[in-house]
């Protein structure tokens, strides 16, 4: 097992990566101070419910924990304020008051979701983070947690840490292949802003990677938690460095919206805003070319690097000046310095922009 440490100004927390965890989480949630009269809501969806809640809720049985399961569907769709207003009314019946506390035990939904929920409840209570999918190395640390809105991702959410990261890598065995390839685009991401040996590491090791052979697997969790972790603790509002988290992002989240959320997933959509924004970069002289060597190391990850689909450019042109980056209605990316290093750039003219939209949607597939 090997441990790593989000240290913000008010709060730190660990980050335990490795085979067989979850079997420890008393231990480990005895180590943050949970002790067994802390009533604990496990929020889960229908699809990691079935492989592995009933595993956690009794192994926290034995050890005299009281443990309520809540459930709600897998996928993108269940994250909602009328989902988050479901589980409060599940919360508030089980009895569970400020003395109690809340487990995220799945992918990025679940954390998000269920995340907001301890950040709402009651104003708040503590709450676990359990990831169960690769792209949860990226979304069970930092704190960001919410739900989305018609109109734009993550438009509803606050920022509220948790008190534990548990990965459990073994977990990853049962995720379908199209998550394998979601999960490594947030890998990929951390790589490209932040560390170019990493990256070229992925390219040399994307085919073990894909194969999900545990030992390459596991380093690639630790160095993108590493680089997440390194990121939240220097800036953990987002008050400038921590943007850099969202390269990609800013047209990925308006392909899902505009999309329908849950026709693409993040990790696809963010590929595709990746090679835009190298592509953006490319254009306003700000990198060397950028943009194939992206779609190579993307494309060898199983990712999506085109534009494919009915999307309206003016559609997705004013849901990106409606980025939550965004300053008065003015487009914001994070665009590529060079392999490894990124920057936030304001004020970026819409003709570009346009230009990219048009080369992504040509090239080779
Ligand atoms: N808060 C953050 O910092 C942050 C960071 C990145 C992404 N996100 C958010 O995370 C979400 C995407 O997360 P995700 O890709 O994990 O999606 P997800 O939670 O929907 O999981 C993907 C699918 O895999 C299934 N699944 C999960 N674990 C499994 C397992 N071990 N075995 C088999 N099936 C399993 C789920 O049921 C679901 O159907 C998006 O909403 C995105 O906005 C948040
Ligand atoms: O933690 C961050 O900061 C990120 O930007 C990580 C992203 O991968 C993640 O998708 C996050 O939810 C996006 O945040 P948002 O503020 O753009 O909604
Ligand atoms: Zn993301």
């Amino acid at each position: 097992m090997k441990t790593l440490m989000v240290r913000t100004k008010e709060r730190e927390y660990p980050i335990h990566i490795g085979p067989g965890l979850l079997s420890s989480l008393p231990r480990f949630l005895e180590d943050i101070g949970w002790t067994v009269e802390k009533r604990l809501m496990l929020v889960t969806d229908d699809q990691v419910g079935p492989l592995y809640a009933n595993r956690v809720r009794t192994t926290l049985a034995s050890k005299g924990y009281r443990v309520h399961v809540a459930t709600v569907e897998a996928g993108e769709g269940a994250k909602t304020l009328r989902r988050l207003e479901e589980l409060t009314t599940v919360c508030l019946r089980a009895g569970l008051d400020r003395t109690g506390g809340i487990l995220a035990l799945g992918g990025g939904v679940v954390g998000d979701l269920a995340g907001f929920l301890a950040a709402a409840y009651m104003r708040g209570i503590p709450f676990v983070q359990l990831p169960t999918t690769l792209l949860a190395h990226d979304s069970s640390v930092g704190g960001k947690v919410g739900v989305n809105h018609p109109l734009g991702k993550n438009m509803i959410g606050a920022f509220h840490q948790p008190s534990l990261v548990v990965f459990d890598v073994d977990t990853l065995k049962t995720l379908p292949r199209r998550e394998v390839s979601n999960g490594f685009a947030e890998v990929v991401k951390h790589a490209l802003i932040r560390d170019p040996k990493f990256v070229r590491w992925l390219e040399e090791n994307s085919g073990s990677l894909m194969e999900l052979r545990p030992e390459p697997l596991t380093e690639a969790v630790l160095r993108g938690c590493s680089i997440k972790a390194e990121v939240v603790s220097k800036d953990e509002k987002e008050a400038g460095l921590r943007a850099v988290l969202n390269y990609g992002h800013t047209l990925g989240h308006a392909l899902e919206a505009a999309a329908g959320y849950g026709t693409w997933s993040h990790g696809e959509a963010v590929a595709v805003g990746m090679v835009g924004a190298a592509m953006l970069g490319e254009e306003l002289g700000l990198c060397p070319p950028l943009a194939e060597r992206t779609r190579r190391i993307l494309k060898a990850f199983g990712l999506p690097t085109r534009l494919d689909g009915d999307f309206d450019d003016d559609d997705l042109l004013e849901r990106m000046r409606r980025d939550k980056k965004a300053e008065r209605g003015s487009y914001t990316f994070i665009l590529p310095r060079d392999l490894g290093r990124v920057e936030i750039v304001r004020g970026v003219e819409e003709e570009p922009v346009r230009r990219v939209l048009r080369r992504l949607r040509g090239g080779e597939r």
